[in-house]
């Protein structure tokens, strides 16, 4: 092995970022430079001191637990194949990743919050659009007050990844306006067997990079021996800290600089619920190696952030696959094939 061949990791490197709200730039740069030696290194990182209200998350929680303690009929009342955006319930089944075979996993998918005459809603822009609520006491109000927390997190860990990048801090502020990102409540049911099913299947994430919370072990992330990596819940000082990872856009911005990391969530025997916001720029955002970072070597090509996502979703969900075979759904021309980047793409190769 050469000197220059980087180290297998072995653990997921943990941040404090509190120091992203300093006055002080030499501060910010600190923590800045600490997340980008993870996203380079790892593509993921636990961070603390996010200011995340323990009290919003217990509600989060429990509002999830209501939703899906509900019959399976009630449930299908919000049906994601019903919306016209993309939102609402996915039952178990909906959904297949790499392995090729459905998940054992159900959701619910939260969008950001696109007023109803927003340009992009009025055009029928694929993603963007009214949330789908359930009939439920506090779910709304508790849902959206952490959708609201985790997005100014997101926010500021951008200008942090931008410091990171030696770009201004404001760099992605224009490109956040009223993107395509969407808060994942996810129910891995418990499971006496414990089948040979993955939770979720092997994938990099699409978007610029996601924040996620869990309550049991079971997301694994891949290295670059191809080993599985645990990445169980941390909690220090009494903090949940969040796991955050690069997706597929961060990755094509920096050519491959910072690593949409494979990861999966392995056949677990307990209940577990997680909670991931996938953080996205604008739906029409175009994304291409920034000229620091693109090199010959690379091929990454421009892609548009929505129709990443959009030509994703199309190949994922059984009832948008259906609508692609008869003909009612067209995938995107710049369409790519699913798993395409990262560490799953090294290891594939
Ligand atoms: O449940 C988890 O811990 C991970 C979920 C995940 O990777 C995803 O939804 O993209
Ligand atoms: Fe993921």
């Amino acid at each position: 092995m050469s000197d220059t061949q980087p180290i297998a990791f072995t653990s997921i490197p943990v941040v404090n970022i509190a120091d992203l709200w300093s006055d002080s730039l030499t501060d910010r740069k600190k923590v800045a430079f600490e997340m980008g030696q993870a996203a380079s290194a790892v593509g993921f990182l636990y961070v603390t001191g996010h200011g995340i209200p323990a009290d919003k998350i217990k509600a989060l929680r429990e509002a999830s637990r209501q939703f899906f303690a509900q019959p399976l009929e009630q449930k299908m009342q919000y049906y994601i194949g019903a919306s016209k955006s993309h939102k609402g319930f996915v039952p178990e089944g909906e959904e297949i990743y790499g392995s090729g075979k459905p998940d054992k996993k159900e959701a619910f998918d939260v969008g950001f919050q696109a007023p109803d005459d927003h340009p992009l809603v009025l055009k029928g822009t694929p993603l963007i659009g009214a949330n789908e609520w359930p009939d439920l006491p506090q779910f709304r109000a508790s849902i959206l007050d952490y959708y609201e927390s985790v997005f100014a997190l997101g926010r500021k860990l951008f200008s942090g990844f931008a410091l990171a990048l030696n770009l201004p801090e404001d760099h992605f502020e224009s490109m956040v306006t009223c993107p395509p990102s969407k808060l994942r409540l996810i129910h891995y049911p418990f499971n006496a067997d414990a089948e040979d099913r993955p939770g979720i299947g092997a994938h990099t994430d699409y978007e610029c990079f996601t924040m996620l919370l869990s309550d049991q072990p079971g997301l694994e992330v891949m290295n670059e021996k191809g080993d599985w990596v645990d990445a169980p819940p941390l909690v220090e000082n009494g903090e949940e800290a969040l796991v955050i990872n690069i997706g597929d856009m961060l990755e094509v911005l920096t050519a491959g600089q910072f690593i949409a990391t494979s990861h999966r969530v392995r056949k677990v025997s307990q209940e577990r619920y997680s909670f991931p916001l996938f953080f996205a720029c604008d739906y029409h955002t175009l994304i291409k190696p920034l000229p620091q970072f693109d090199s010959q070597e690379q091929s990454y090509k421009e892609l548009s952030i929505g129709e990443h996502m959009y030509s994703q979703a199309l190949q994922t969900y059984r009832y948008l696959r259906e609508k692609v075979a008869n003909g009612e759904a067209a995938l995107p021309e710049r369409a790519t094939g699913v798993a395409t980047f990262g560490h799953l793409k090294k290891h594939k190769n």
